[in-house]
């Protein structure tokens, strides 16, 4: 048996830049990972099947689950003939906009290089991911990356200052693609990507802060008000810095001080099922 740890990640940015001509949107946004995680772990089966387990009834143990699917481009790239055991202790909640899904798959693409000893490099695995959705890739090795493409086209920048990031996902359910449908490109007020890599380098707070911006956000606050609720709460308990994570609905607080982490955890704990207190991981 074999462990791997899922990180979920939270954008820092989100940009949309235009809608292509496969149906997705070319984007670019800074993301980073987050010490909420999934464990998953992983043992070789005799008979061909993937098993998923998970005692979370919102992750589907068929082919509909991001790591069984992970677990099958696997087998055929390698003709792997036995089958294999995937349990998924969920952490991270679920349909939130922090990526729990796509990194279970990265996880069970690095878990079964190890398990079946294959060697794949961390940009071939990458290439794996991609075939599973477009958070995989930057799922692979995590950090703080630029994603640009359709999210597959990676550039590590230098990771958050440290600081504490308080999470509350509202129970409203979001899905990306409607989210997506929705962006009218002329309605924009885009971020500004270079700032934010540079404020990250210049490991300048303040500026982080300024600069957290997703274009997704305006477009699911229309469709759940909810979510301007929780910013109003982070904002009036002192954080320096909101915003909404993906395509939401989970909304996020940076703030270098505990006892403002407390401050803002206590005014929304109550108000929201999910939150959390995590740190940003280096
Ligand atoms: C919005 C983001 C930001 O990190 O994350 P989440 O909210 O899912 O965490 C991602 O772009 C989501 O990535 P992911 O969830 O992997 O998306 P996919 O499964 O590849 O695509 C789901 C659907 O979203 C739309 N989509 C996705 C990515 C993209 N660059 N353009 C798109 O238009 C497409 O309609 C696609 O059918
Ligand atoms: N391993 C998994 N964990 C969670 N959800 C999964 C998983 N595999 C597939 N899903 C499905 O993917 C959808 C999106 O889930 P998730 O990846 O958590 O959200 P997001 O893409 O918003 O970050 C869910 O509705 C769920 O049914």
């Amino acid at each position: 048996m074999l462990f791997e740890k899922a990180p979920a990640k939270i954008n820092l940015t989100l940009d949309v830049l235009h809608k292509r001509d496969d149906g997705y949107h070319e984007v670019e946004m800074v993301m980073t990972t987050i010490d909420l995680f999934d464990r998953l772990s992983f043992e070789k089966l005799e008979n061909d099947q993937i098993q998923i387990e998970s005692e979370n009834r919102f992750v589907p143990d068929n082919e509909q689950n991001l790591a069984y699917q992970a677990a099958n481009i696997f087998k055929q790239q390698f003709s792997i003939k036995q089958g294999i055991r995937i349990e998924i202790d969920k952490q991270i909640p679920v349909a939130a906009g922090l990526a729990g899904g796509s990194s279970d798959a990265a996880a069970t693409i690095r878990g079964l290089n190890r398990l079946f000893d294959t060697g794949l490099t961390n940009q071939e695995m990458e290439q794996l991911a991609e075939r599973i959705g477009s958070d995989v890739p930057f799922c692979i090795q995590g950090g703080t990356q630029l994603a640009r493409g359709r999210g597959e086209i990676l550039r590590p920048v230098a990771s958050l200052p440290p600081c504490y990031v308080v999470i509350a996902k509202p129970t409203v359910g979001v899905s990306t693609k409607e989210i997506y449908k929705r962006v009218n490109l002329e309605k924009m007020m885009h971020p500004d990507t270079s700032a934010m890599t540079h404020a990250l380098e210049d490991q300048d707070f303040g500026k982080v802060c300024a600069e957290l911006n997703n274009v997704l956000e305006p477009i699911t606050v229309e469709m759940h008000s909810t979510i301007a609720q929780i910013k109003e709460r982070m904002q009036k308990a002192g954080a320096p810095g909101v915003l909404m994570s993906g395509s939401g609905p989970t909304v996020y607080a940076l703030v270098q001080q505990e006892a403002k982490a407390d401050r803002i955890y206590n005014s929304l704990k109550g108000f929201c099922q999910d939150v959390y207190t995590v740190h940003a991981l280096r």
